[in-house]
């Protein structure tokens, strides 16, 4: 039997409209997420990486449009994914976690009445049935009391709780794949690790799909089956989390991954990546990174795309792709 993968996303570009002009800042961007995997996503501020999901969930701000590509959204079991037509909410199929919770929350309602409301609105659901639903999801993740605190306000938790709490409201819906959009960021280390364990076994006990977003590369390595390093719009490369964070091929990637400071590494000067990311503005076909790069020289200069994340295997969009590799390891 073909597995198919969840979620399939397919050359997506998304364009910021201004006044008459749209400035691209997705393009080409192709993954694909299957049953039980985790795609990690990383790249610095800007790079596209909540848009990405935004485009995704179908929930792109005003003003910003998918402009081509196609996502395909599996949502039975062993079905094909069938494409969601942009401008049209993913609904059902895939939820969404914010760093804020209040994104996702309203401050108006009991959190166990929204949460209840939620599932209810998947049909076929009893008032009374839902509430009971409700208190097993919000025990599912963790929250202390379950019944009682089904009763508070979002304000009256703390940070922590309200994300357990944004989580079961996105399990409430009954996804296929979870796009987790830097969720851990505003909480401290030890909250950070049990959201993390939180999200890994609802991963595995429901065999969601799963993306996530995040700045941080330790997050990533413990969540990550799958890693995409974005840079100015575009993946630039893929594959396992020890393929990419322990032999990156682009020499952004590397840079990217050296930035960070090691626990067992010597000690030292931060190595950060020099210069900023381009405006996308000045987007060209050229190699977004050249100017950055260390290791450029003409080859660079000519038409360099983003790769095609649905494919198997590590691959990077450096015209020097594995010839460098070696390389790379000296600089
Ligand atoms: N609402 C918006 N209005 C105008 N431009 C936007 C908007 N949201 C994003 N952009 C632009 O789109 C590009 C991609 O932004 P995106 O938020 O996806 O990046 P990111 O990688 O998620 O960054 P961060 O890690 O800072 O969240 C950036 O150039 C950004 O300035």
């Amino acid at each position: 039997m073909t597995s198919h993968p969840l979620l399939e996303v397919d050359g997506l570009r998304v364009a910021i409209r201004r006044q008459d002009t749209a400035l691209t800042v997705l393009d080409g961007v192709s993954f694909a997420v299957g049953a039980s995997q985790c795609l990690g996503i990383v790249g610095e501020s800007g790079c596209g990486k909540s848009l990405t999901l935004r485009a995704a969930m179908g929930l792109l701000p005003p003003g910003i449009e998918r402009t081509g590509g196609k996502i395909r959204l599996s949502l039975q079991p062993g079905a094909a994914p069938s494409e969601v037509q942009a401008g049209q909410v993913a609904g059902r199929g895939l939820a969404m976690v914010f760093q804020d919770s209040h994104a996702s929350l309203d401050p108006t309602m009991r959190v166990g009445t929204f949460i209840a409301e939620t599932v209810r609105r998947r049909g076929g659901t009893s008032r009374s049935d839902a509430r009971r639903q409700a208190v097993e999801l919000l025990a599912s993740v963790g929250v202390p009391d379950p019944k009682v605190r089904f009763n508070a306000y979002p304000h009256e938790l703390s940070g922590g709780m309200r994300q357990r709490v944004a989580i079961a409201l996105a399990l409430a819906t009954d996804p296929r794949v979870l796009l987790c959009d830097e969720p851990t960021t505003a909480l401290d280390v030890t909250l950070q690790a049990q959201i993390l364990r939180l999200l890994n076994t609802a991963r595995t006990e429901r065999g969601l799909g799963m993306i996530f977003v995040s700045h941080d590369i330790a997050v990533i390595r413990q969540i990550a089956d799958v890693v995409a390093v974005m840079y100015a719009g575009q993946i630039i490369e893929i594959g396992t989390v020890s393929d990419v964070l322990d032999r990156p091929r682009h020499p952004y990637a590397r840079a990217l991954i050296d930035a960070v400071p090691s626990i067992d590494g010597p000690v030292g000067p931060f190595r950060s990546v020099p210069g900023s990311p381009p405006d996308p503005i000045d987007y060209g076909s050229a190699c977004r990174f050249l100017d950055r790069c260390g290791h450029r020289d003409t080859a660079c200069e000519g038409v360099v795309n983003g790769i095609d994340g649905r494919e198997a295997g590590h691959r990077s969009a450096c015209v020097h792709n594995g010839t460098l590799a070696h390389g790379l390891e000296a600089t």
